[in-house]
């Protein structure tokens, strides 16, 4: 009994210390990314439900409607251009160049998302034509924005912009030019 006692509190000490740390959700992705994976994955195919998804519905969210922002910014900008069902198998295809690039940035959008301020990540993404560039900046830009969204007190704010040098780059990733970006937008840096 005794012992059994001694158990129950450091369960307990663990609990409250895991509490205090990261999200649940984001602890799990990096302790074991591919099972997050799998779990998304069997959350969309309605093998498991989730909890936090059903709390998410649109009718306790009285926000989530089709007004539009008062966000300075364009609201074609705000949403990632993928849905959540296009996103999945693309994670899943990542080969494993790719993953170390999307985990690392991952983790630096999980240390700003937890109040942390890590060091500005720069990352040079390179490869010739048709080797998975955009292919991965478009997983980065899902993952870093619902991550960053959890930093914003409004959930139009924009949080992840994408930009490149020319329009034709530029279109190929769904961003806009860095020219159009810096021109009609006031950005803060945070
Ligand atoms: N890991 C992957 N698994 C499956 N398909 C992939 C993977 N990486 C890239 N692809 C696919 O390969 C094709 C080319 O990828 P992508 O357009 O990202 O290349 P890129 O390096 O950006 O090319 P470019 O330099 O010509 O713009 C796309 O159809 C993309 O979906």
């Amino acid at each position: 009994m005794a012992d059994f006692v001694k158990t129950g509190q450091e369960l307990e000490d663990a609990e409250n210390q895991l509490h205090e740390t990261d999200p649940k959700e984001d602890a799990w992705c990096e302790l074991c990314p591919e099972s997050e994976l799998n779990r998304r994955e069997c959350i969309d195919e309605g093998k498991v439900t989730s909890v936090i998804e059903e709390d998410l519905s649109e009718a306790t969210i009285p926000d989530l409607n089709n007004e539009k922002s008062s966000s300075s910014v364009g609201t074609n900008l705000l949403s990632v251009s993928l849905t959540k069902n296009e996103i999945i198998p693309r994670l899943r295809s990542l080969n494993v160049k790719q993953r170390r690039i999307l985990y690392k940035v991952r983790d630096w959008c999980i240390q700003k998302a937890n109040g942390k301020t890590p060091k500005p990540l720069h990352v040079f993404i390179t490869g010739g034509a048709g080797t998975g560039k955009s292919h991965l900046i478009k997983c980065i830009q899902y993952e870093a924005t619902r991550i960053l969204a959890q930093t914003s007190e409004n959930p139009d704010d924009l949080t992840v912009l994408l930009t490149a040098p020319t329009g034709t780059a530029a279109f190929n990733i769904h961003g806009l030019t860095i020219h159009s970006a810096l021109g009609n937008f006031q950005i803060t840096f945070t």
